[in-house]
């Protein structure tokens, strides 16, 4: 299992300060929102704040494209010492070629689906992936709640990959992540777990990333 707390619930005005924070508390990945405008109405950051978090951490830099014209950006991103580089489904007209190019600069490829987006229309692409995020909020805020209707995508998800052949993929889910939530997952077969307000919003960033790990260890007695 794998939590990342994501930093658009961090100080934006000390990321290497929380990092470090998270890091000490157990957390194995960070993960970067980075927003556009258009895709999704917020702002947020880019490959430079990637590039300012590497030397500060050996964590893994998981970085969500919320961004149209994913494309244009592979590069700086792959330079700046990102791991993961997630796109939207409904983000790009070349999913397929779009994977092939991040894989080319050496990253690991994700692909996230919105609410509405079916596991269907990912489909064909599943066994070229890392990693598949299922939105569990409509992107673009944190602090939102968890979005019921799209557990059973992790569902979908986890039977394609013990079933299928070739199919190497981690499942993430991203959005009003507790420990609650994070239960509900882990018994859908969820490998990564996105969090921020859970995490952020508390002194002691330890306490609920242990919540974290403690209610996926239980969830996954279900499995
Ligand atoms: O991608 C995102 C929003 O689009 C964020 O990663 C997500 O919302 C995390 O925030 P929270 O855990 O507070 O819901
Ligand atoms: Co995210």
């Amino acid at each position: 299992m794998f939590i990342a707390p994501s930093i658009l619930s961090a100080d934006f005005g000390n990321f290497t300060g929380d990092v470090k924070r998270i890091e000490e508390a157990g957390a194995d990945w960070v993960h970067i929102d980075v927003m556009d405008g258009h895709f999704v109405p917020n702002l947020t950051f880019g490959s430079g704040v990637v590039e300012a978090l590497r030397p500060h951490t050996k964590m893994t830099l998981d970085v969500h494209m919320m961004v149209d014209n994913p494309e244009a950006h592979v590069e700086t991103f792959a330079n700046a010492g990102a791991d993961y580089f997630t796109v939207h489904y409904e983000a790009t007209k070349h999913l397929h070629g779009l994977i092939q190019t991040i894989h080319k600069h050496g990253m690991k490829a994700g692909v996230a689906i919105n609410p509405a987006t079916p596991v269907a229309a990912i489909e064909p692409i599943l066994n070229d992936v890392d990693m598949v995020l299922v939105m569990t909020v409509n992107p673009g805020f944190g602090g939102q709640s968890f979005i019921e209707s799209t557990v059973k995508k992790m569902a979908q998800l986890h039977e394609y990959r013990r079933e299928g052949e070739g199919a190497n993929f981690l499942i993430e889910v991203d959005g009003g992540i507790t420990d609650e939530t994070a239960r509900i997952c882990a018994k859908n077969g969820v490998d990564a777990y996105v969090a921020g307000s859970y995490i952020f919003n508390k002194e002691d960033v330890s306490a609920p990333i242990d919540a974290l790990k403690q209610a996926i260890k239980f969830g996954r007695m279900k499995i």
